[in-house]
């Protein structure tokens, strides 16, 4: 706009605005603008403006335009676009916009100024800037302290509903509530990418065992990648010092390849920043959460803090899963053998006996019973004897297939059960375990032991009985294995009485 002036400063009531001006702390001004929008002015303008913000009024009596270097570049356009506004509407001129004061600070201001229609065409406003800056730093304030809430209402939220998850978690859908936990946390705290690392016993390497990605973020490297601890540069001593001081390490700036090794799509930054927090079962670390970001978004002082808290969810989850799962393996295993024990194969065979009922599927049993095991401890003592028992259950373990249930059912005494196999393939297993047995090496501190055993091999529905009962199939392998012994030993004996020797 060109300078110009409407003459109006010489008006005699100045010396009067000028005295009730200088008792208000605001700037109070006269503005004109011309009929055509292209000249304007501050004929009259409070003291203040030089003192707030070290602008003479003599300038912008002459040109409006001197204020423009003191509004903050944003609300020049706005600021342009209220004036004609008011100027075609006559309403009030009301806008926001900061100034930049003498210290170079910009505050807020408001304009409040009422348009009036000049016989020429052109507008003049009276009204006043005022300083707003207190007001908006209280809402900014009311803004911040009512996300602040919001934000912890969440987190609060977030660490409920996780817990109760953890709390709930049914034996084995341990992994469905970390793949949630990695989820539900990573949208809360808005991070890229989260994964979980379990680092092997040694410390040397770790392995991606979860991990999540937000919309449009891609997974680099997939899950059960294996990684040596020392990959990175960047990453070797913050997960030292993580593992050391079971600590939350903040990585700013990695090679946007911890997630993986796979080459990176377009538009990937180079770098991400990363919080390392520890997960810790039975008092040491065993890996980390992964919490990453791709932008460089500001974060809240306390997030290492949060995230803290909410891994150790996990860690707590995870040491109670390990602490069923050695429950559970305590409660159905023998100890000595490790083999599954009575406790739990009668409720497994109850249930293939009611299958077998209902459903005609047929299934084998087989008791094996290890052949004068009184005189092998009798000849190498009760340890020898328990060695015996060892080594012969890792034999039935390699010689069975894992579907198979290989169970000790009481001293020398085991049982084997094969689902889904029919009766002669049982004889032809149970013959190779006879013979592999009676081949086998066993040695008890140097001296070798020869063992042998007997077997009673009995099916569910041999001669149709479906009045068969875990009882009566037992007795009947029961039997068998005896008339084994009778024969002998170290054969088997089915239902036709035959022998295998
Ligand atoms: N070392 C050891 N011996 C056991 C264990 N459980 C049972 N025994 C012993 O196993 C022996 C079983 O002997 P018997 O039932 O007389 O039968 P056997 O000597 O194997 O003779 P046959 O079965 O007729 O071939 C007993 O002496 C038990 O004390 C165990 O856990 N460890």
């Amino acid at each position: 706009m060109a300078t110009s002036h409407p003459g109006r400063a010489a008006d005699p009531s100045a010396d009067f605005f000028r005295k009730l001006a200088s008792g208000i702390p605001d700037i109070l001004f006269v503005y004109w603008l011309s009929a055509d929008a292209q000249t304007h002015s501050y004929p009259y303008v409070s003291d203040q403006v030089r003192d707030l913000l070290d602008l003479d009024p003599a300038l912008l009596a002459q040109d409006a335009a001197s204020i423009l270097p003191y509004i903050h570049p944003d609300d020049v356009e706005g600021s342009r676009l209220e004036v004609l506004e008011s100027a075609r509407s006559l309403r009030p001129w009301q806008w926001r916009a900061r100034l930049k004061l003498r210290n170079d600070e910009y505050q807020w201001f408001e304009t409040h100024a009422r348009p009036e229609r000049q016989p020429d065409g052109s507008t003049l406003w009276y009204g006043q800037f005022f300083n707003i800056q207190n007001y908006m730093d209280l809402q900014q304030e009311l803004i911040e302290r009512e996300a602040e809430s919001s934000f912890q209402a969440g987190f609060q939220k977030l660490i409920a509903d996780m817990s109760s998850e953890f709390i709930n978690v049914g034996f084995g859908s341990i992994d469905e509530c970390v793949d949630e936990l990695l989820a539900r946390s990573g949208q809360f705290f808005s991070m890229d990418r989260v994964y979980l690392y379990a680092f092997n016993d040694e410390r040397t390497t770790m392995t991606k065992t979860h991990q999540w990605c937000a919309p449009g973020i891609q997974p680099l490297v997939e899950v059960d990648q294996t990684l040596a601890l020392d990959a990175f540069d960047g990453l070797k001593q913050p997960l030292r010092d993580l593992i050391e001081h079971n600590e939350v390490e903040f990585v700013p700036a990695i090679p946007n390849r911890l997630a993986g090794a796979e080459p990176e799509p377009e538009a990937t930054p180079e770098f991400v920043s990363l919080f390392c927090v520890p997960v810790r079962v039975r008092g040491a670390v065993v890996g980390f959460i992964g919490f990453e970001f791709l932008s460089s978004t500001p974060r809240r002082p306390d997030l290492d803090h949060l995230l803290f808290i909410t891994t150790s969810l996990l860690s707590v989850a995870l040491e109670r899963h390990l602490l069923e799962e050695t429950l559970l393996s305590q409660s159905v295993r023998d100890p000595m053998t490790k083999l599954l024990n009575r406790r739990y194969l009668m409720p497994r065979l109850q249930e293939l006996v009611e299958r077998a009922q209902r459903y005609g599927e047929d299934f084998t049993i087989a008791m094996l019973d290890i052949d004068h095991f009184k005189q092998i401890n009798d000849s190498v003592g009760h340890l020898g004897g328990d060695y015996a028992l060892c080594h012969f259950a890792e034999l039935l373990e390699k010689l069975t297939r894992a579907s198979d249930v290989v169970a000790r059912f009481g001293g020398e005494e085991f049982v084997l059960v094969f689902p889904d196999t029919g009766l002669e393939v049982v004889k032809q297993m149970v013959s190779r375990i006879l013979t592999a047995v009676r081949g086998a090496e066993f040695v008890f501190e140097g001296r070798e032991i020869s063992v042998t055993i007997s077997a009673g091999i009995a099916s569910a529905l041999e001669k149709d009985d479906l009045n068969v009962s875990v009882d009566s199939l037992v007795a009947r392998a029961d039997h068998r294995l005896y008339l084994a012994k009778q024969a002998g030993r170290d054969c088997a004996v089915d239902a036709s009485g035959a022998l295998e020797i």
